[in-house]
């Protein structure tokens, strides 16, 4: 995040030279042949350093690297300055330069640690605690609707980091959740996603919390604007809004403005970025569904990984391992994906949580000095859990022609041990397996001395796995919330170090920007053909098109 062009660093240029002269040699199949302490020497076990115990093991020995190259992947960093950066986020500068903002996510689950004094930061633990009480109050029963009954249904309307996050914690941590209360999450502005919500709710009994850190976004204030018809329409009194609205929001003129009672907003700060923003008052609704308890266990595994990113040296720093390590596929090897696996339905929305997390930070072509870079930058991110992706995707990490780096990640215990784990154990198998199958493939002369002779050629050559398909694999003894927490913060900070080696600013989002402009001005046109002014002859065409056939 210095702004220098990465290919500047006189690392960048060795790994280069690197790739040219030992890439074809770097087979992962003769590096473990080569090296029996492959695994000891290119795996780690984190152990949280505070708060709840939390612990994982960290293998990236299946990564297409030798220690020279690790080296030099750590020299870059270096020279990038991530260490000085990183403590430059960690003290609350300005390091999102074109917005002149600090970005302290980190400030939100900071326990004491570390002394931070951007503005605001002192108010978190006052946050907290509004936190803390209303979701005891509503999960008590104690919070009544406004006929007096308790309420069994939330539904969260926000979008991007204001859902995505919520979302992806509620459903990893179902396991700990009030089986009572039911929680629904609107995002799309597509009426069809608030009508089926509001269709399975009772207005009586329902609290809707309006997720928007700006609470300017057309989505969410329509969405809400609609959520608050539907309960007026059946609970006539605007009194009674304050019983089931609640707003979390940096922007109180906007949230009164809606009608929302102050004692019922839950404020955040503009240091908060949305995608790093679930620690927060966004996270009110993981707080109603796992409970408070829980929602700082979160928190509290999140610091702890903040604390091991803050103070480990970097050849043992997880998130810069995995940051550098990307690295070297993404600009390198030229992969243009990075796919997340998670071996635990519980994690099923972990991939669409990252697709934000790290395509909203790292999709940057131009420096923080301005200038366009000549390499490339954020990876797409895509994934899906468990073992659905075998039967659908696999084949071309498999066999296609693609470097597709791969993260694996699983539970040694499952939550639900039903048939004695045998599920599990067969879950457990496919997460073994797949990173082997990947790395080590199968060659034509295996797959000759399997079929034996007598079979085409072209049969021999399809069942060849080439095999040096690199993947890193998370293994944890169990998905608790700290656990969960820790791994987010993982992952959010080897997406910072990815920032800083590219010199790009990790924390703006102004390619969101032009779209909404232009929607705008398009929906100001949609009434007559003769009002669709100003546009390319396809744009032009595909408006006509609608204004001909809608029916409404
Ligand atoms: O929370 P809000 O202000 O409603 O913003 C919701 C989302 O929309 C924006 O367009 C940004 O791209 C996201 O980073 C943000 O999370």
């Amino acid at each position: 995040m210095s702004g220098i062009p990465a290919t500047d660093y006189a690392a960048w240029k060795k790994l280069q030279q690197i790739y040219d002269a030992e890439h074809s040699r770097l087979v992962l199949r003769d590096l473990f042949a080569q090296d029996p302490d492959r695994f000891a020497k290119f795996s780690k076990e984190y152990t949280s350093s505070s708060g709840p115990d939390v612990t994982f093991l960290l293998d990236y020995s299946k990564n297409l690297i030798t220690q020279p190259i690790l080296d030099t992947l750590l020299s870059l960093a270096r020279e990038a300055q991530v260490e000085s950066f990183r403590d430059k986020m960690f003290a609350g500068e300005h390091i999102n330069t074109s917005e002149d903002r600090a970005v302290l996510h980190v400030a939100l689950r900071n326990f004491g640690d570390f002394s931070i004094s951007e503005a605001g930061t002192d108010e978190v633990a006052g946050v907290l605690q509004h936190i803390k009480e209303f979701s005891n109050a509503v999960r008590s029963g104690e919070w009544k609707g406004y006929t007096g009954k308790a309420i069994d249904t939330i539904v969260n309307i926000g979008i991007g980091g204001s859902d995505l996050g919520p979302v992806m914690v509620t459903e990893a941590l179902k396991a700990y959740s009030k089986r009572d209360l039911t929680a629904h999450f609107v995002s799309n502005i597509d009426g069809t996603h608030i009508s089926e919500t509001l269709r399975l709710c009772n207005p009586e009994t329902t609290l809707v919390i309006i997720a928007s850190k700006t609470f300017t976004t057309q989505e969410t204030i329509t969405n809400a604007e609609s959520a608050r018809d539907w309960f007026l329409a059946t609970a006539k009194d605007k009194a009674h809004v304050a019983k089931h609205f609640v707003a979390l929001s940096t922007n109180t003129p906007a949230v009164t403005a809606f009608g929302i009672a102050p004692e019922n907003m839950f404020q955040f700060w503009d240091w908060v970025g949305g995608r790093y923003s679930l620690w927060s008052a966004i996270g009110l609704s993981i707080a109603l569904v796992i409970g408070y308890d829980n929602f700082e266990q979160l928190l509290k595994g999140a610091h702890a990984m903040d604390q091991h990113f803050l103070t480990t040296p970097l050849e043992n720093n997880l998130p810069v391992l995995l940051g550098v390590i990307g690295i070297w596929y993404n600009d390198f090897y030229g992969a243009q994906t990075h796919v997340l696996l998670p071996y635990d339905q519980y994690l099923h929305k972990f991939a669409d949580y990252f697709q934000q997390g790290d395509m909203e930070s790292n999709g940057k072509s131009v420096t923080k000095g301005g200038q366009r870079v000549t390499y490339q930058t954020g990876p797409i991110i895509w994934g899906a859990a468990g073992t659905n992706g075998q039967h659908s995707f696999y084949q071309l990490i498999h066999q296609g022609t693609k470097v597709i780096p791969a993260d694996f990640l699983a539970p040694a215990t499952t939550l639900n041990p039903i048939a004695e784990s045998k599920h599990h154990r067969i879950l457990l198998s496919n997460f073994f397996a797949q990173p082997e199958a990947l790395a080590f493939g199968k060659t034509e002369e295996e797959v000759r001395a399997e079929l034996g002779p007598g079979q085409s050629e072209a049969l021999y050559k399809s069942k060849v796995f080439e095999g040096n398909k690199p993947s890193n694999s998370i293994m944890f003894p169990k998905l608790t919330p700290a656990t969960l927490g820790a791994l987010i913060a993982l992952y959010e900070h080897k997406i910072f170090v990815q920032g800083v080696v590219w010199g790009i600013n990790s924390f703006d989002q102004m390619g969101v920007e032009l779209g909404k402009v232009l929607a705008k001005k398009i929906l100001a046109q949609l009434g007559s053909p003769t009002d669709v002014k100003g546009h390319d002859s396809s744009t032009t065409g595909l408006i006509h098109y609608y204004q001909k056939h809608r029916q409404e």
